[in-house]
């Protein structure tokens, strides 16, 4: 199956949004991934509404949202009424996610949940027949430029095998290099979100890096 490349637009170059956006897509990126942070659930704040308004408006791709706040379910119509594609929550954050996960479906928007590195695959099992997609995390959510946490593959492995089951895809984020799109999506991991390890801040342009990530 062809691999999603979801650029992560917290990376991007934001004083020129219009232009980084327009390359994204003239290169292939096939959903734009945007984090919001509350300072709260994350030690760090990222894009909100505004962003999202900005980006919607520049772009038909499928847009993201993964929502590292607590209490998420008070995001969820802002997020619709903006057009959200998907909407991932951290089950941590939320009291009761079957509700939310029922919610951002009823809208008409693919349900996700994220699923931090120190969480286990025990503790969501129960949601896994309500998404369409699962975020593996593979640094701890918050910041950009981090160490890809190794021992979080056996659990990407586990959700792989669960997916067949359940019918969801399975993304990863965080520290995701060429190499690892790779390996990974050889054993059935179907999206990558893409930061500072494979797209942002290098020589090569968009049009040249997406296609190449694409490669088998
Ligand atoms: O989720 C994120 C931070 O929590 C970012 O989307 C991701 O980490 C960015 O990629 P990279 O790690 O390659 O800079």
């Amino acid at each position: 199956m062809e691999k999603l490349i979801c650029p992560s637009l917290m990376c991007t170059d934001l004083t020129n949004i219009g232009d980084e956006v327009r390359s994204l897509d003239a290169a292939g990126a096939d959903i734009f991934h945007m984090d919001v942070m509350d300072g709260s659930f994350v030690a760090n704040m990222a894009l909100g509404v505004e962003d999202y308004k900005a980006v919607r408006s520049l772009t038909k791709t499928k847009m993201d949202v993964h929502l590292m706040v607590n209490n998420p379910k008070n995001m969820v119509p802002i997020f619709a009424d903006l057009g959200a594609d998907i909407i991932y929550i951290h089950p941590e954050a939320d009291t009761m996610p079957t509700i939310t996960l029922a919610d951002i479906r009823r809208r008409g928007i693919q349900p996700g949940i994220a699923v931090n590195p120190g969480t286990s695959v025990a503790t969501i099992k129960e949601l896994l027949p309500l998404v369409d997609y699962v975020l593996v995390m593979t640094v701890n959510p918050g910041f950009a430029g981090q160490t890809y946490l190794d021992f979080v593959d056996p659990k990407i492995q586990e959700l792989v095998a669960l997916s067949k089951q359940y019918d969801y895809q399975v993304m990863v984020d965080g520290a995701i290099s060429p190499a690892k799109i790779k390996s990974l999506s050889k054993v059935g991991v179907r999206g990558f979100i893409v930061g500072t390890s494979a797209l942002f801040g290098k020589a090569e342009s968009y049009q040249t890096l997406i296609p190449r990530l694409k490669e088998d």
